[in-house]
């Protein structure tokens, strides 16, 4: 149980009915979990509003309310709290109840439309290699200290961020590297944590549904970093021209870092292959097991974070070279026979899809075929179906459009509007497979010896969501089953 008063210190309260020193059993925002005691704080969604959940909530046991408009029928001895932004309030009662655990670690948050789960789970990886107890929150996983726990979101609501901080705490965790993504800090799921650092990846084409234009999309991830401590760091990609935009209203130091640009950390790539990158970072030489040249950023990046954390320089070099790639993220099979490379990557934007397809193409030889599987998720931003079909076709000799997460579209039709992207001169590469099984299958069927196939969009996931029922599917193991099926 907690005091409602101290669990409010920080909210903005426009008006209160009712006393404030009550004690409160847990917080809720969703009215169909409240139970004796709770608090239950009523939030504006995109399909539904909370404040029409008051009543149930009430029902259920509320103790207390917290609402951006107090309702006309109130009930007696419950207490009903005015605030103008309920999400923000969440933030800050989540933080207060359980005792601001983002102050009693490093918390680094990272940022940017595709390089988060990598650059967060390079660092966790780098930070428990070199013995310090650390914390993860990213889309594949959460982690306290080695015990692993299922990511429903890429950024938990703030009750659930809290939580797990507070079990850091608990556990002795020093550092908690966490992804920070525009929903999140739109939906003020970020605001009232305390930020050691904060790191800013790339800005391109995404979640144009949620946000109206991509001006807004990118000044919702500037937010983060205008509300940075001036004790943070603020690294941000200078070669990505919003790179500056971030830094433009931080109180954080500021540092930059560029493969392109002058930057405070810069690297070169000496080397690109299929085994890895050699780099040369700020007249050092590292090597790395991550493929492709984006990875080059993300190498960089954890580099130049490690450094702003204080991990010895020689240290982290040794520790960066030892580290494999992310689950989903450029993973590979290849078949023992006829050695075509079956290759799983979570791109599942434009610009991630360009880049995968860009850094094969440097990699592999004129003979081989590269032949794509791909498609888009549904309830997601459909203005990147068409531009995903025109690269995927444009940067590949062969491509299957197929299903991605359908959720609650039809499947057919979304495949359709990928199609819609490809160039006439193109359309003869393209086939459509709507089922993502038989899809991948033909992809095996037509690759010939040392041909490449690349099964993107959905990495590290195992389900496929149609009509709202998640199903076991894993691309990498259907693709492995297929091939071996091959070579029989
Ligand atoms: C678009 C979006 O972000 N939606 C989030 C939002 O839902 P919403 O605004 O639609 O909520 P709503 O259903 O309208 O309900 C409003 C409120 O009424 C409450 N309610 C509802 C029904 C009821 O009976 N009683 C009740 O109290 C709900 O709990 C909610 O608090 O608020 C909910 C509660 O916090 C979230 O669960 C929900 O995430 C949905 C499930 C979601 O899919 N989010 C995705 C898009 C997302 O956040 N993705 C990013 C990744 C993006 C990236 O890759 O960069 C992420 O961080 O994971
Ligand atoms: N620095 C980068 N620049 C561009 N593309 C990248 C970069 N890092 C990874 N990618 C591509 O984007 C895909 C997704 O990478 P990752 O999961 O690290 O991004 P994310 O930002 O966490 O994505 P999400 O928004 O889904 O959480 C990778 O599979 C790869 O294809
Ligand atoms: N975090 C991203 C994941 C997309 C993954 C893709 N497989 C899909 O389902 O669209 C989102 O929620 O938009
Ligand atoms: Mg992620």
């Amino acid at each position: 149980m907690k005091v409602f008063k101290d669990i409010l210190y920080r909210v903005q309260i426009e008006a209160v009915v009712g006393s404030t020193s009550v004690s409160i059993n847990k917080l809720q925002f969703d009215s169909r979990k409240v139970e004796l005691n709770d608090a239950f704080v009523a939030i504006r969604g995109s399909i539904s509003d909370g404040h029409k959940f008051i009543e149930q909530a009430v029902n259920n046991g509320a103790l207390a309310v917290i609402c951006e408009e107090i309702p006309e029928q109130i009930v007696n001895g419950v207490t009903y709290v005015e605030v103008k932004n309920t999400q923000q309030a969440l933030a800050f009662m989540a933080a207060n109840y359980y005792e601001n655990p983002s102050e009693k670690l490093k918390l680094i948050g990272v940022t940017g439309t595709n390089g988060k789960t990598t650059i967060a789970t390079l660092l966790y990886n780098l930070f428990t290699k070199a013995g310090f107890k650390v914390g993860l929150l990213s889309t594949v996983n959460v982690k306290v200290g080695d015990k692993a726990f299922d990511a429903v979101r890429t950024t938990p609501d703030s009750i659930t961020i809290n939580a797990y901080l507070k079990q850091m705490n608990d556990e002795g965790v020093e550092f908690c590297f966490m992804e920070v993504s525009s929903h999140g800090i739109d939906q003020h799921r970020t605001t009232a944590l305390e930020f050691a650092g904060g790191i800013f990846t790339n800005l391109s084409h995404d979640h144009l549904d949620y946000h109206s234009s991509f001006v807004e999309y990118r000044d919702v991830k500037k937010r983060f970093f205008d509300e940075l401590p001036a004790s943070a760091f603020a690294l941000v990609n200078t070669d990505d021209k919003n790179g500056q935009v971030m830094l433009q209203n931080t109180k954080a130091q500021k540092y930059t870092y560029a493969l392109k640009s002058y930057a405070d950390y810069k690297a070169q790539i000496l080397e690109n292959s299929f085994t890895g990158l050699l780099l040369k970072v700020n007249d050092q030489e590292l090597w790395t097991r991550l493929i492709g040249s984006f990875n080059a950023y993300n190498v960089l990046a954890i580099y130049a974070a490690a450094e702003l954390l204080g991990l010895e320089t020689l240290e982290s070099l040794k520790i960066i070279s030892e580290l494999n790639s992310v689950n989903g993220r450029f993973q590979y099979v290849i078949s023992a026979e006829e050695k075509i490379t079956a290759i799983v990557d979570y791109a599942h934007t434009p610009d991630a899809l360009k880049n995968v397809l860009e850094t094969i193409n440097n990699i592999r030889t004129k003979n081989e075929e590269l032949i794509t599987v791909v498609g888009c998720g549904g309830d997601r931003d459909s203005t990147k179906r068409p531009k995903m079909g025109h690269i995927a076709s444009a940067l590949s000799t062969k491509v299957i459009f197929t299903s991605d997460n359908p959720r609650t579209e039809d499947p057919d039709k979304i495949v359709e509007e990928v199609e819609a992207g490809v160039e006439p001169q193109n359309f003869k590469k393209v086939t459509s497979v709507t089922n993502r099984k038989q899809a991948i299958k033909a992809a095996c069927q037509m690759a010939k010896q040392n041909d490449i196939i690349l099964i993107a969009g959905k990495g590290h996931e195992t389900y496929q969501e149609i009509n709202g029922e998640r199903k076991d599917f894993d691309d990498l193991k259907i693709v492995n089953g297929f091939l071996k099926q091959l070579n029989k």
